[in-house]
């Protein structure tokens, strides 16, 4: 069958959307772990991080579902919802929308550039939970508040909270970056294990000042990305959880990709909400044939590259020169 595709980054994410919306494409949930699975692997097909399927929804203007280059379902995605928010917002001709997502429906909306003249979208983030049954984490607790988990590592930290997707975040320094702890601790927890039996998101992080966080985020289903946008929103939780940020003050997130900017809201002790705002890009897009019982053999039939990365290209070396220096890496 012919399938088109737009290749998108939200800071270095990048995802293939596909249209289920405006097509006539009737996938199974099989289909959409296989499309997955081969078209997202960086060897042998075009690579991504992920696909989104945006499809009719009936409780909102469009719905998406996250799938990650392993083929697992996600419930969200930051940066892939701010993507579709730009997908869905041109399809409807609207400059917010609501995209229902696995756990709930999101106010997306176009939003002023936070550099440049890149198109920008901010989307919500929530809900925010604490609850370790949540993600699930097994370790004997309710919550995990920056406390350590000796199980996991002897002197780190670590806040766990789900967005609804569940992140692991530790606030380390410089030389932690430099270690391969971060590969080893993720690898650990995103293979068989007792204590995150569905895996988990694991982000690094650094304060560099007040306003400004470096997230490096290992991803459940995919690896070391160059950014993961539901992880720089809970860390920016997290950050004024900590005391390190203020509650509604922008919260700029520096990532390997790029930068997004985050405002947390404190609704009460108990209740958070999150505004994750950044670049929706669009690469190119592509028609391509492939055979849903047998897709390993992908065929692309005609290509059109976008102009717009060379802009979001100037933010990308920003934030790679401004990382070098705070961190020395
Ligand atoms: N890159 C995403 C998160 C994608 C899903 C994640 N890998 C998971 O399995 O939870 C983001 O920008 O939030």
């Amino acid at each position: 069958m012919n399938i088109k595709l737009i290749k998108s980054h939200g800071s270095g994410n990048d995802f293939f959307i596909i249209d289920e919306l405006s097509n006539n494409y009737h996938f199974t949930d099989t289909d959409r772990k296989q499309l997955a699975l081969a078209l997202c692997n960086r060897n042998t097909a075009l690579g991504a991080d992920g696909i989104l399927f945006v499809s009719a929804s009936d409780v909102a203007d469009a719905q998406m579902r996250v799938f990650n280059a392993d083929g697992s379902e996600a419930s969200m995605c930051g940066n892939g919802l701010r993507c579709v928010g730009r997908y869905v917002c041109d399809l409807l001709e609207k400059d917010d929308i609501i995209v229902e997502t696995k756990k709930a429906n999101l106010y997306v909306k176009k939003a002023e550039p936070i550099f440049g003249e890149i198109p920008t979208y901010r989307v919500e983030i929530s809900p925010v939970l604490f609850e370790l049954e949540k993600l699930p984490m097994n370790i004997g607790k309710q919550v995990l508040i920056n406390e350590q988990v000796p199980e996991l590592d002897s002197d780190l930290t670590f806040t766990a909270v789900a967005v609804p997707n569940p992140h692991l975040i530790t606030f380390v320094d410089n030389d932690m970056f430099k270690s391969s702890k971060q590969k080893t601790l993720s690898e650990y927890v995103n293979g068989p294990n007792d204590i995150f039996p569905d895996g988990v998101n694991v982000s690094f992080v650094k304060f560099l000042k007040k306003g400004e966080l470096y997230v490096r985020t290992f991803e459940r289903g995919v690896g070391f990305t160059n950014a993961c946008g539901t992880a720089m929103s809970a860390s920016s939780l997290v950050s004024c959880l900590l005391a390190f940020n203020d509650y509604e003050e922008a919260i700029d997130v520096y990532n390997n990709g790029g930068k997004v900017r985050c405002l947390v809201h404190k609704q009460d002790d108990k209740h958070y909400g999150i505004d994750l705002i950044g670049n929706a890009t669009y690469l190119y897009d592509a028609t391509i044939t492939i055979e849903l019982n047998n897709p390993t053999r992908v065929t692309i039939n005609e290509k059109n590259e976008y102009s717009e990365q060379d802009q979001y290209a100037q933010l990308e070396t920003f934030a790679s020169k401004y990382i070098e220096k705070e961190l020395s890496i």
